[in-house]
């Protein structure tokens, strides 16, 4: 697997109003990895994971200093938000079909996106949920509501609706927080599965998780990065005495 860089922060703070939530911080993330970003709540974490696909310019008063390029191309600056989001796509904590069938839940993105085709349409709807491990579950209730399914298969039916846009990049923050166990381990699998071909950054606050799945872990603590380097390096040996502390359960 290449090391190639995806993403490059320089040097970011962003300001809600008057508090500063994230400080100077300055990360490579990698292609074809997982990297995981941990920390205590309030951190900054999914305010710097939605720094990503600038989900944060939805939000009132914000304001961001430093630079965020996406393959060397300055995303802030030389990118349509939009654009720039189906290339960067985001699973969120708690499972959100939309209120609508399955097929059309998945089929929604490469609709707004101009496929209008049935036989094209059909056709990313399968790969999409085959992709996201869920087609055999769901494959006889595809026009059913995807709201009667259970917590996890509708977080996997968000997950084929991310994948049938084609992203480079899945953001995910806490995505199994709200999932039983089986479910998680389902979620865990398909990330590995699913970094042969995508980017992943996932927020968690599973410590374990973070160990089991990703190749890179940034800890985070009052909006600064830490430490960040190769998972097994950051829980076995971390430089940090605050990342010590916070792994080995001592924080706070
Ligand atoms: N829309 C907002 N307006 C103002 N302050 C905000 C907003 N969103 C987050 N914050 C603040 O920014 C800080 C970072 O929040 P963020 O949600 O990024 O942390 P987090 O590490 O992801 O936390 P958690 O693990 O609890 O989800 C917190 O102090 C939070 O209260």
């Amino acid at each position: 697997m290449s090391d190639k860089v995806k993403f490059t922060v320089k040097d970011l703070d962003l300001f809600y109003g008057n508090f500063q939530a994230l400080k100077k911080i300055n990360m490579s993330i990698e292609q074809g990895k997982i990297t995981a970003f941990i920390g205590p709540s309030g951190c900054g974490k999914s305010t710097f994971l939605k720094t990503l696909n600038r989900m944060n310019d939805l939000i009132e008063g914000v304001k961001i200093e430093g630079e965020v390029t996406l393959d060397g191309v300055d995303i802030y600056k030389d990118f349509d938000a939009i654009m720039l989001r189906s290339r960067v796509g985001m699973v969120f904590q708690q499972p959100n079909p939309f209120p609508m069938s399955i097929y059309d839940n998945v089929a929604y993105g490469p609709r707004i996106h101009g496929v209008k085709k049935k036989s094209a349409l059909d056709e990313i709807v399968e790969k999409s949920l085959r992709q996201a491990a869920i087609w055999d579950e769901v494959k006889d209730k595809l026009k059913k509501s995807a709201l009667a399914v259970s917590g996890g298969q509708q977080q996997r039916v968000c997950i084929a609706r991310t994948l049938a846009i084609e992203p480079e990049v899945i953001l995910m923050d806490e995505p199994t927080s709200a999932l039983d166990p089986i479910s998680t381990i389902k979620i865990e699998d398909l990330a590995t599965e699913l970094k042969k071909q995508y980017t992943i950054i996932i927020v968690t606050h599973n410590m374990q998780q973070a160990g089991r799945i990703s190749d890179k872990t940034a800890f985070f603590l009052t909006g600064e990065v830490i430490e960040y380097g190769d998972t097994e390096q950051i829980f076995n040996k971390p430089v940090n005495k605050k990342t010590e502390d916070y792994i080995t359960g001592r924080f706070g």
